[in-house]
C-alpha cells in the first residue's frame, strides 16, 4: 500500500477515535481512562506527523526528538489509562520508579537526537519497553473478559516485537540512516507500528463497554443493601440449575428474621439495615461458595444448598441460628437480641418439585415462627414435621 495514504488514514482514524473517547470522557468524567486514551490518540497523531517531517528540511530536534518523545508519551498515556481502567494498585514507590525510568528515556532521547540512527534506536526500544510493561500490567490486573484482554495483551507483545525488530534493523543499517528517515526495510515495521496502535485504540473503548455492561448486569442481579442475589435473579438461578442438573439433590431453606418490625420501630431503620447486612454476612461466610443465597423479601432470605445430605444441611441450619443469636446480640451499641427462624426441605429436582418445595419450606418456616421462633423446622413434600 502507498505509505503516505496509509499514514493519512491512520492519522484520521486516530483523530476520530480520540474525538470519540473525549466525548465518552465528557459524558462519564469519573472514567479517567477515557481522558488518557483520548490524549494518547492526540499525542500519537502529533508524534507521527512530526516524524513524517523527516523527509523535509525540518530541524532534527523537531522531527526526531519531539516526534519520538510524543510517541513515548502516547504509550505512557495508554498505560495510565489501563492503570485507571483496571484499578491497578499503583503505589508511590512504583510511581517514583516509573517517573525515573521516563526521565531516563527522555534524557537518552535528547542526548541522541544528533545521530538519526541512535535516536531511532532509543525511541524504538523505549516504546517497546513500555508496551512490554503494558502486557505485564494487563496480566496482573483484574479483567473479566479473557478473550479481549488476551487479544490486547497479544497486540501489546506483538507491538514490542515489531519495535525491537525496528531497533535491530537500525543497528543493521546504522551507517545508511540519515536525517531523511529509516531504511526501506524498516517501512514494514513502521506500518505494523501504526496499524497496531490503531488496533489498540479501537480495542480499549470496546473493553470498557464490556466492563460497563458487566457491572450493570451485576447491579441488576444483586440486592443493593446486602449484595446477595435479588429475588428475580435467585429464582432464575434456581430454575436454571433445576433444569441443568436434575439429578442433584438440593436442600432449600427459607430464613426469616424474628420480630424485625420491633427492631425497626425501637431503634430505627438505620439499625434495621445494619442488622440485615450483618445477617447476610453471617450467611455468606457460613455457607459454601457455590450455594445460592438470595434476599427474596424485606427480611426474608432463601438458600439453596447443592448436593448435600439432609443431616448435614440440618446441622448448617442450626449453626446459622446459633451464629445469628450470638453475633447479633448487640448492633450499633443497641441490645437487639436478634434471632432467625428457618424452614427447610430436601428436594430432588428430577421429580419436578420446585414449586411445591417453596410452598413446603414456607409452611415449615411458618411452623418455626409458631413454635417460638429461633428454630429450624424440616418440612417434607406433602407433610411438615418439626425438628
Ligand atoms: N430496616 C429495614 N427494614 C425493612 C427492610 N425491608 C423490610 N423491612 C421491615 O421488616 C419488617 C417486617 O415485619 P413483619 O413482616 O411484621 O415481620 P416481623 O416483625 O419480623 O415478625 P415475624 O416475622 O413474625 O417474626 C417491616 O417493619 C418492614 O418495614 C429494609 O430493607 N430495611
Amino acid at each position: 500500500m502507498h505509505l503516505p495514504t496509509l499514514i493519512v488514514i491512520t492519522l484520521l482514524t486516530n483523530l476520530l477515535i480520540g474525538f470519540y473517547l473525549s466525548i465518552l470522557y465528557r459524558r462519564r468524567p469519573k472514567d479517567k481512562c477515557f481522558k488518557y486514551w483520548a490524549l494518547s490518540c492526540g499525542c500519537f497523531v502529533f508524534g507521527i506527523s512530526a516524524s513524517v517531517s523527516r523527509g523535509y528540511d525540518v530541524p532534527a530536534f523537531f522531527s526526531f526528538f519531539v516526534a519520538d518523545f510524543f510517541l513515548i508519551v502516547t504509550a505512557v498515556l495508554v498505560l495510565l489509562g489501563l492503570i485507571r481502567f483496571s484499578r491497578f494498585r499503583f503505589t508511590k514507590a512504583k510511581r517514583q520508579r516509573s517517573i525515573a525510568i521516563l526521565c531516563l528515556m527522555t534524557l537518552a532521547l535528547f542526548f541522541s537526537y544528533h545521530s538519526p540512527a541512535l535516536v531511532t534506536l532509543v525511541g524504538s526500544l523505549s516504546v517497546a519497553m513500555l508496551f512490554i510493561a503494558g502486557a505485564w500490567l494487563i496480566r496482573h490486573s483484574v479483567f473479566n473478559e479473557p478473550i479481549y484482554t488476551g487479544t490486547l495483551q497479544f497486540i501489546f507483545i506483538l507491538h514490542s516485537v515489531v519495535l525491537i525488530v525496528q531497533a535491530a534493523l537500525v543497528c543493521f543499517h546504522w551507517d545508511n540512516i540519515n536525517y531523511s528517515g529509516l531504511p526501506d526495510q524498516a517501512i514494514y515495521t513502521l506500518l505494523s507500528h501504526v496499524t497496531l496502535t490503531t488496533l489498540t485504540a479501537l480495542l480499549l473503548p470496546w473493553l470498557s463497554f464490556l466492563k460497563l455492561e458487566r457491572s450493570l448486569t451485576i447491579k441488576s442481579q444483586r440486592d443493593g443493601l446486602t449484595k446477595l442475589a435479588n429475588r428475580t435473579f435467585f429464582f432464575s438461578q434456581v430454575e436454571r440449575h433445576w433444569l441443568q442438573y436434575p439429578q442433584v439433590k438440593v436442600v432449600l431453606m427459607m430464613i426469616d428474621i424474628d420480630h424485625f418490625k420491633e427492631i425497626n420501630d425501637k431503634f430505627g431503620h438505620h439499625v434495621g439495615d445494619i442488622a440485615l447486612k450483618a445477617v447476610a454476612d453471617i450467611m455468606s461466610k457460613g455457607l459454601r461458595s457455590h450455594d445460592l443465597i438470595g434476599r427474596i423479601g424485606g427480611e426474608e432470605f432463601a438458600v439453596i444448598l447443592y448436593n448435600i445430605e439432609l443431616d448435614v444441611a440440618q446441622q448448617i441450619a442450626n449453626r446459622l441460628c446459633n451464629q445469628v443469636m450470638k453475633q447479633m446480640a448487640v448492633i450499633d451499641g443497641h441490645n437487639i437480641n436478634l434471632t432467625i427462624s428457618i424452614g427447610m426441605v430436601q428436594v430432588l429436582p428430577a421429580r419436578n418439585q420446585i414449586h411445591g418445595a417453596f410452598k413446603v419450606a414456607d409452611e415449615a418456616l411458618y411452623h418455626s415462627k409458631h413454635s417460638g421462633r429461633n428454630t429450624v423446622t424440616l418440612g417434607q413434600l406433602n407433610e411438615v414435621s418439626s425438628e
